[in-house]
């Protein structure tokens, strides 16, 4: 491991170099640090299929880069075409993980932008620079949504948190570590417990490898622990990320945390969600969000090692959702929201204006 530390935005899990997408390969940790490199969108698409990338801010940055790869791919030689081609490369990069709102808001919001330029150059420049700018944007907003956050955290806190919100999750920095980072930025001796987050343990090969690099008191918990964990008065305060928010204030996240909110609220341990505005989709309702649902294989094994008979029926949803009544605030760039949500999530947006 070199000694870059992820704290100070320094280490990008996904950028854009020389017109190819670098990223972290998040299969690899904690064990490698190695770095792939992309010129065809496709590679992105499978790198996000295949959890390379991973996290709806990260999802949501390698979409519009899959794009700017698009543009630079596409042989058109009019307007038209290339938007065509464009088009094409939006539906392969849209189809591979459904439960994160965030990837088709990075793509749409590149499209969008394709359709104001006048010419074939002038739209891959764009389309471009917009993708850069949205992946600089995410450091900054991450960074707003720790400070906005960091003050319900108190000096001596345990944390809990699920999976992996991190820097890992986004650009730099991260939603739900941003806000732990920035708790101790402001001062605060805070520790964490991070779950392990089975089946692809995000919590233990990502969140503990990221907070241990970067010099917090972390311990890891099975996800069985959780309420062992409060029951026992180890963790006072959690924060999760999220991949969808509903304007109801329905999160959707990592399979296993409405578990954790579920728990807190049984032990009176305020539960928070730090997500930005691009994982809210105020258009869908809770009941049509698509929860993703992942090979067996993922829970009849770890690694290659077999753990379940052969044959057996498996259930294995990637994402849980969490309704508002366990949550006790969302915390995003532009504020924190309470119940009742319906109320203050819009306002989020109108100050956003
Ligand atoms: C900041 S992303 C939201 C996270 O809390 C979490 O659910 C997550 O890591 C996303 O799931 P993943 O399946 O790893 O892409």
């Amino acid at each position: 491991m070199d000694d870059k530390t992820i704290i100070d935005s320094s280490l990008r899990t996904v950028e854009w170099k020389d017109n190819k997408v670098i990223m972290i390969d998040q299969t690899q940790l904690p064990n490698e640090l190695v770095f792939v490199e992309y010129d065809d969108f496709n590679q992105v698409a499978n790198a996000i299929k295949t959890l390379i990338v991973r996290g709806a801010p990260a999802i949501g940055v390698s979409g519009a880069f899959g794009l700017a790869l698009a543009s630079l791919q596409s042989k058109a030689t009019t307007k038209e075409e290339l938007l065509s081609d464009l088009k094409n490369a939006r539906k392969i990069l849209f189809a591979t993980r459904p439960t994160a709102v965030n990837l088709g808001w990075g793509l749409e919001k590149i499209m969008n932008i394709a359709k104001t330029g006048e010419t074939v150059e002038q739209i891959k420049d764009l389309v471009i620079s917009t993708a850069k700018k949205m992946a600089d944007e995410d450091i900054e907003i991450n960074k707003a949504m720790g400070k906005n956050g960091s003050v319900l955290f108190d000096d001596n806190d345990t944390i809990m948190t699920h999976c992996n919100a991190g820097a890992l999750a986004t650009v730099a920095y991260g939603t739900a570590l941003g806000v732990i980072r920035a708790a101790r930025e402001s001062g605060k001796n805070v520790k964490v417990i991070a779950t392990e987050t089975r089946p692809i343990q995000q919590g233990s090969r990502l969140t503990a490898f990221e907070l241990k690099h970067d010099g917090f008191d972390v311990s890891l918990v099975p996800d069985t622990a959780v309420g062992y964990s409060m029951a026992n008065g180890l963790v006072n305060k959690v924060v999760v990320g999220a991949d969808r928010i509903v304007k109801t204030g329905h999160v959707f996240n990592k399979i296993g945390t409405y578990q954790v909110a579920t728990m807190a609220k049984q032990h009176g341990i305020p539960f928070y969600v730090a997500a930005p505005l691009s994982t809210i989709d105020l258009k869908t309702k809770a009941e049509d969000v698509i929860i993703e649902m992942r090979n067996g294989t993922e829970v009849t094994g770890i690694g290659e090692k077999k753990t379940a008979p052969d044959d057996i029926g498996v259930i294995n949803p990637a994402f849980d959702m969490t309704p508002p009544e366990l949550i006790s605030g969302i915390i995003t760039e532009k504020g924190v929201a309470t119940a009742p949500y319906e109320e203050s999530i819009p306002k989020l947006f109108e100050a956003n204006n």
